[in-house]
């Protein structure tokens, strides 16, 4: 192998000894990381995959000895069997969606890249776990580093636990990388044609009488802890456009993916709803709530929905479970005729075309 060219005065190996027979610095290692999946769909394995997430302070975002009596004595004993349940219509023959893509998506992306970079999958909970990735690209003595966590809004429970975990491993190194974070990617372009692409196709088949777009929720709380003005955030018109002061409200950038969405796909003002899935206990999450705008549409007539899940890069229970099938039953129950799910990004060659776009532009 030749001498690798120094691509900064740092591009060193960070450790000595049996590694350095291994070093590869010259290298850029690219982790991936999306949210993470149970290893299988048992009871046991979905309770420490909720455990782990759940315990986790800016998911769960309240003190950590409440927290810890909430997920061990209310959350993982009840709700484990529950979501095993439905982990189990999920799986494939190849596992967790989720896993599976990302596994896809990791290789194209390697192969995209070329021997310049190492690509390496991770999931903030679970596994492959960030440990293993970031040791690995330890143990090449790589010495910059991309992580792009697969959120296309930034949200503190997502993007910003990603960003807490890398730092508590790195913190350990004795050669910190180069590093450089992907906040946020909703405005590339790539990304936005990746979803229109596939709703057009589902538009070519069939006719929609009105268009859902449907992103995770979050807690009210979190929206507001996250207003860096302190004064911008009233969880209402003033999402309704993204700026510099609330460009860090997840809810300001989902509306913000959604008019990036319809602009493009030619469907007029009142025939598109965003709205928020998946509240989980008591407290206020952001609104409008799914499962509301499924019953309002239904109850004014309309009766043929074509939803979007785009703060998902790959399906997994939120988008092929809970929109594709639950707020699909909710629909018919109430008296709407066609629901259908636009599949998420997956391996499609746009979504690698964002990612090599994301690894490459500084
Ligand atoms: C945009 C991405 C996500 C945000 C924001 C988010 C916030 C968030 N989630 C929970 C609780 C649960 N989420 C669960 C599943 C799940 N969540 C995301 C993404 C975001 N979560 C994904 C991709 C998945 C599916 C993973 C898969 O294996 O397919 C679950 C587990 C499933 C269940 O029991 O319902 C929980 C619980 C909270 C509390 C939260 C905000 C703070
Ligand atoms: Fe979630
Ligand atoms: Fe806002």
């Amino acid at each position: 192998m030749e001498t690798p060219a120094l691509s900064s005065p740092t591009t060193y190996p960070s450790t000595g000894g049996p590694a350095a027979a291994s070093a590869q610095p010259g290298r850029t290692g690219v982790l991936i990381v999306n949210l993470g999946t149970p290893d299988s769909p048992s009871v046991p394995d979905v309770r420490k995959y909720l455990r782990e997430f759940l315990m986790d302070g800016r998911v769960i975002d309240i003190p950590a000895v409440p927290r810890f009596l909430l997920v061990n004595g209310v959350i993982a004993p009840f709700r484990a069997p529950k979501s095993a349940k439905t982990y189990r219509q999920l799986w494939t023959e190849t596992g967790s969606p989720l896993k599976y893509y990302g596994q896809v998506i990791e290789r194209e992306l390697q192969r995209e890249l070329g021997d310049a970079y190492v690509v390496k999958l991770a999931m903030r909970y679970q596994n492959p776990s960030i440990d293993a990735g970031l040791a690995e690209f330890q143990r090449l003595g790589l010495t910059e580093i991309v992580v792009i966590p697969f959120f296309p809004q930034y949200a503190s429970a997502t993007t910003g636990s990603v960003y807490e975990k890398v730092m508590d491993v790195l913190k350990t190194w004795q050669v910190m990388p180069q590093l450089r974070f992907v906040n946020r990617f909703l405005e590339h372009p790539k990304f936005i044609e990746g979803f229109v692409q596939l709703g057009r196709k589902h538009m070519a088949e069939h006719d929609y009488d009105h268009f859902v777009f449907s992103y995770h929720g979050l807690p009210e709380r979190q929206i507001r802890k996250g207003d860096v003005t302190k004064d911008v955030c009233r969880l209402g018109d003033c999402c309704s456009s993204l700026h510099a002061l609330n460009q860090h409200c997840y809810r300001a950038q989902c509306f913000e993916t959604t008019r990036r969405l319809v602009r493009e796909l030619g469907i007029p003002d009142g025939k598109h709803t965003t709205c928020f899935q998946s509240r989980l206990g008591k407290d206020p999450w952001i609104q409008p709530y799914t499962e509301d705008v499924v019953k309002e549409l239904a109850a004014k007539g309309v009766k043929r929905v074509l939803a979007f899940s785009p703060a998902f890069v790959a399906d997994c229970l939120e988008t092929t479970i809970e929109v594709g099938e639950e707020y699909k039953e909710l629909f018919e129950q109430n008296g709407g005729q066609h629901w259908q799910l636009v599949e998420s990004l997956n391996d499609s060659s746009l979504w690698v075309e964002t990612l090599v776009d994301l690894v490459k532009t500084r």
